[in-house]
């Protein structure tokens, strides 16, 4: 199995949520998973829960409810009413209300008593653990460390990856297993499907759209959009978006025929015209000027198929670092790197391969994607992501969206969030906010909806 990491884990997290899987429901079913393995494991009765006021905590208050044939008695560190979550708090109090053998702690004498059980449960802190560990949690480890008992950690040994950690006998994981954890591991499924990690969701968003309160302008991503020439729209629809996403800059290098109507569209962009109706390998060192200034280049959309402008192309790609291609400039022959927006006839065009309509399978998208060094954003009702080794799905977005424009917005997005996450990472969320912006859309403008309205909607599918 896959090891994960807490943050992709509170991704998963978020993302069932969504789904209505609810955390008190993946929480009964850890702590029903931990006490099976407790029970397999305590060589007596009596059984000793130290609980955290987090989730961790929580989920062993319920595998305490499981045990309740055996001698059960819960130490919570602190007091009852600083229970962090809803889940923990909720579990507690059903302990409360059946009079199990319930402890708040405030003091290390008080866990004493631990040397007497047959098998301690460490469930102070999960993934959830941030800085140094003092006070009563760190003497609560020792505690356990020293008594000499059996040690059953939850999901993690409590306080690892800081100064101080629990040293357990082995420890239940939840779901799949915790990056480093040392020692014996069990891992227990609590009811997550294949299905809750393929599919997208606001978690996938929470890895990319974080930006430190402190941050100065420029760090939040200087998006660089090379398109238009026959269309002017799409080069506008695209920095437009990435704006909305959080890029703190979009420059559009456009030519001059639609540089002027792109600059009028809105205050917000900045305009570069080219030296002519078209991309050409006259403007190339025009653009090596811009690339420095900006994080990632978003290029293709309405860029037309001038033979000059596949030449400035093919030259200009492999110089662009961070790229998002789309559109015209998804053709044979042009280098890829990066992300790549293609829809069904796009991708056929540009890898060549023949598939027929309606029929990219998972796979053929994976090795090409692994072939190529690439990120593929497959555009479709369920939009497929990959980068050769993960192949996840979005199924946010509606029929309102086949309108022209909405594959620019998402190639927009898809740059601004590039410009602070890897390229995976950054496909996935853009899909995600993309078509839940459509979806917002939707219900305000039915079948009537603009690209313009998708963007309007940005920034409330990033609060979800
Ligand atoms: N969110 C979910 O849907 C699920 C979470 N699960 C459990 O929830 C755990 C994560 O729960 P939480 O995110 O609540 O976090 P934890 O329970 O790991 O710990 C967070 C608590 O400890 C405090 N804390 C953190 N660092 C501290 C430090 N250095 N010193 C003192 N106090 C500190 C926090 O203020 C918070 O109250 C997982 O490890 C797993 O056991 C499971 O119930 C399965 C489902
Ligand atoms: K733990």
């Amino acid at each position: 199995m896959i090891p994960i990491s807490p943050d992709e884990m509170r991704a998963v997290d978020a993302n069932c949520t969504y789904f209505g899987l609810l955390p008190i429901q993946l929480m009964e079913n850890a702590g029903s998973a931990l006490a099976s393995e407790a029970r397999r494991r305590a060589r007596g009765k009596k059984i000793a829960v130290v609980a955290g006021r987090g989730n961790n905590g929580g989920d062993a208050l319920v595998a305490a409810r499981h045990l309740a044939d055996l001698e059960v008695t819960v130490f919570l560190l602190g007091r009852s009413r600083e229970i962090a979550t809803q889940e923990a708090r909720q579990n507690w109090e059903i302990l409360e209300h059946l009079n199990f053998d319930l402890r708040e702690v405030r003091c290390s004498e008080e866990l004493e008593p631990l040397s007497r059980y047959d098998l301690i449960l460490d469930a102070i802190f999960g993934t959830g653990v941030r800085g140094p560990v003092r006070g009563l949690e760190a003497e609560a480890i020792d505690a356990i460390n020293s008594s000499g008992r059996p040690v059953l950690s939850v999901d993690v040994p409590s306080g690892l990856g800081t100064e101080k950690a629990v040293e357990p006998d082995a420890t239940v994981t939840f779901h799949r297993p915790k990056v480093a954890i040392p020692g014996e591991v069990v891992v227990a499924g609590i009811g997550i499907p294949p299905a809750a990690e393929f599919y997208v969701g606001p978690g996938d968003l929470g890895l990319v759209a974080r930006r430190a309160s402190e941050s100065h302008k420029g760090e939040n991503g200087r998006v660089l959009v090379i398109g238009g020439g026959p269309y002017s729209g799409a080069p506008a629809l695209a920095a437009m978006a990435a704006l909305r996403a959080g890029a703190d800059l979009a420059t559009v290098a456009a030519p001059r025929n639609v540089a002027g109507i792109i600059a009028g569209l809105s205050p917000n962009l900045i305009v570069r015209p080219l030296s002519d109706d078209h991309l050409s390998p006259g403007d190339l060192d025009l653009i090596r000027e811009l690339l420095p200034r900006h994080d990632v280049v978003v290029v293709g959309m309405g860029l037309g198929r001038h033979p000059e402008t596949r030449e400035a192309l093919a030259e200009l790609i492999p110089e662009c670092g961070k790229a998002v291609i789309d559109a015209d400039a998804l053709l044979p022959g042009i280098p890829l790197q990066g992300i790549i927006t293609p829809h069904e006839s796009e991708f056929r065009r540009v890898s060549t391969i023949r598939v027929p309509p309606g029929r990219v399978e998972k796979e053929t998208l994976m090795s090409f994607a692994r072939d190529m060094t690439l990120t593929v954003l497959l555009k479709g009702k369920v939009d497929l992501i990959t980068d050769g080794s993960v192949v996840r799905g979005n199924a946010t977005g509606n029929a309102g969206m086949t309108v022209g424009g909405t594959g620019d917005v998402l190639a927009g997005i898809a740059g601004a969030f590039y410009s602070k996450a890897p390229p995976l990472r950054a496909a996935v969320a853009a899909a995600f906010v993309n078509g839940t912006a459509g979806d917002l859309a939707f219900v305000e403008k039915g079948y009537s909806l603009l690209a313009t309205d998708v963007i309007e909607k940005i920034p409330a599918a990033m609060r979800l």
